[in-house]
């Protein structure tokens, strides 16, 4: 569960001068949740959704993870904390000089193998495997999470493939591989299927809702396709001018006719 807790950011844009782009945001997000947050264009939900992996430092207000104040903590626990969230972006962010295996074994490589939390695996399990030692993962487990992930994200005939022979589709394919890899428990996208038509967004969107279904991760989704939301949030909140002006089920904030914020989105009225 990720809890927010009255979190306010603010960028300093001169000298004694501060803008608040975040303002005493409160949400809790459900583990299996698939949430949306939309608002319009500079309401602040990428400064969200980056207060979340930490990306940006919140001015004032706490964020946990199952209870953990990620705020707060530095160093290696910094680093387990941020291993249990995978993000991916609209850009995909792929490593064009790698093939798509590379791309997604690229975390694994890494990362020490003592930073990972394999849901169900019992302490002794992690220690018969080695997990609580300073050493890496090695090639061989390396390549069988490579193949499960590739599996998954229905690409195993791509493996060797380069990013620049495949299409956007199949590169968010690779970019969802690759943010799943270390087991995080949270995904967070920003804007995954703006770059896409409208069948890839359809077949992206049905992906991630069998991951969410299948691996139990929670997705935090920024958007401002409201078809997107419609399709497979089963949550949502609205920001709005900073703030959160509506959340609950996307059945309820979208059936909401009194709000004039939903109301303009849903229009279609996206600056
Ligand atoms: N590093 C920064 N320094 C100063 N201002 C910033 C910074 N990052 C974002 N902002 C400002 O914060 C506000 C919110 O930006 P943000 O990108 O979070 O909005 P958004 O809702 O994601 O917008 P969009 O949908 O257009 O991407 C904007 O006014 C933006 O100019």
């Amino acid at each position: 569960m990720i809890e927010v807790k009255q979190l306010t950011k603010e960028f300093s844009i001169a000298k004694d001068k501060k803008l608040t782009v975040l303002k005493d945001i409160n949400l809790v997000i459900e583990d299996r949740d698939i949430f949306g947050i939309i608002g319009m264009s500079g309401a602040g939900k990428s400064t969200f959704i980056r207060c979340l992996n930490l990306l940006e430092k919140p001015t004032k207000g706490s964020i946990l993870i199952d209870g953990v104040d990620i705020t707060r903590k530095r160093g290696r626990q910094l680093l387990i904390l941020r291993k249990q969230i995978g993000m991916i972006f609209q850009n995909f962010n792929l490593l064009m000089q790698k093939n798509v295996s590379r791309n997604i074994a690229f975390g694994l490589e890494i990362t020490k193998a003592r930073y990972f939390k394999i849901p169900g695996m019992s302490g002794r399990e992690y220690e018969e495997l080695g997990y609580f030692k300073k050493r890496s993962l090695k090639k061989k487990e390396i390549e069988r999470r490579v193949d499960e992930l590739l599996k998954l994200v229905d690409l195993e005939d791509k493996k060797y493939e380069y990013p620049s022979k495949l299409s956007g589709g199949q590169r968010q394919r690779v970019a969802i591989a690759r943010a799943l890899a270390t087991y995080p428990s949270i995904l967070l996208c920003d804007e995954a299927t703006s770059a896409l038509d409208s069948r890839t967004t359809e077949s992206i969107l049905k992906l991630l809702k069998k991951i969410n279904e299948e691996t139990g991760v929670t997705i935090v989704m920024i958007t401002h396709e409201m078809n997107v939301v419609q399709k497979i949030c089963n949550k949502v909140a609205v920001l709005d001018k900073s703030e959160i002006v509506a959340s609950g089920y996307t059945k309820e904030v979208f059936g909401d006719t009194s709000s004039e914020i939903v109301a303009q989105l849903l229009g279609g009225e996206e600056a």
